[in-house]
């Protein structure tokens, strides 16, 4: 396997809240080697989206540690980025301009350059001939698009993804799915990648981590072998549902734990 990018160890996430002390995330395990695809999946509520914003800087851990090329993650950096559900688009500006914004604090690069790199930018991700449209004029995978070529503009080692096709009609999702494999292999990055979608993260993943709630933790992880042309024929192949089957009956397993749990403390 390739070099080693992000380990995060004995990650804990505990929040105050009125009702006392919370514990969302217990002694997670995670790594990401270089350009690699990894999925976390789970049940609503056990902390991907913590985790996520842990790695993105955006919060802080009270245990454990998270190593990004070596170093401590302490706040967001250029080495990641990140894509959200809500495209979070400036509806004021272009879609290059969009792009362009985030490289604002670039000195290194003048107008002319960054104007540039958002419109490789918007190609890669299918959206040549668009650089001058505002967001509202874009359906929502467009804004989407505008919003992964924003989060690669600066070339992150890591990508992180939270739910990112989780407002999406299902065929925009499917070819998302598919502009997505694509991007990522041009992009040289890796990805973390946040669904709810079994399919989508058997489909796109090397690897696969299952969480588990209550207090979110790590339940299960899968190496994903599947051929690297992936195209939608493959989710009808007996390895792929094989791998599905594996995820469903872990969740189920959680389900009935959950349920029993509950009933033993009524
Ligand atoms: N700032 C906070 N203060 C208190 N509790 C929080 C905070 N942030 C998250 N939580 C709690 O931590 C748990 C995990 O939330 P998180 O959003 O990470 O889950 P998730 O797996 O991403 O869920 P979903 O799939 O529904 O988006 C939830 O119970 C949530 O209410």
């Amino acid at each position: 396997m390739s070099e080693l990018l992000l380990e995060a160890s004995h990650v804990g996430r505990t929040f105050e809240t009125k009702k006392g002390r919370f514990t969302a995330l217990n002694d997670v395990h995670l790594t990401i080697h270089q350009h690699e695809f990894v999925s976390l999946l789970g049940p609503s509520g056990c902390g991907k989206s913590t985790f996520l914003r842990l790695v993105a800087g955006l919060d802080q851990i009270t245990d454990g540690t998270i190593v990004l090329n070596g170093q401590p993650i302490t706040r967001p950096g250029r080495d990641r980025g990140v894509v959200f559900q809500q495209y979070s688009l400036l509806p004021w500006l272009l879609a290059w301009e969009n792009v362009a914004f985030a490289l604002k604090k670039d000195r290194l690069l003048n107008k002319k350059q960054k104007k540039e790199l958002a419109y490789h930018f918007l190609k890669l991700v299918g959206l040549e001939g668009f650089e001058t449209v505002y967001p509202s004029q874009m359906s929502g995978g467009m804004q989407q698009r505008v919003a992964i070529a924003r989060a690669l503009v600066f070339k992150p080692k890591l990508l992180l993804m939270d739910e990112p096709f989780g407002a999406l009609d299902a065929q925009t999702r499917r070819d998302m799915q598919d502009l997505l494999v694509k991007v990522f292999k041009e992009a040289q990055s890796s990805v973390l990648f946040v669904t709810h979608d079994i399919d989508e993260a058997v489909y796109l993943s090397d690897r696969v981590y299952v969480m588990a709630s209550g207090p979110g933790r790590n339940a299960k992880e899968l190496t994903i072998e599947l051929p690297d042309a992936r195209d939608w024929s493959l989710q009808l192949t007996e390895p792929f549902i094989a791998y599905k089957k594996e995820i469903i009956l872990e969740l189920q397993k959680q389900r009935r734990e959950a349920a029993e749990k509950a009933a033993a403390t009524r």
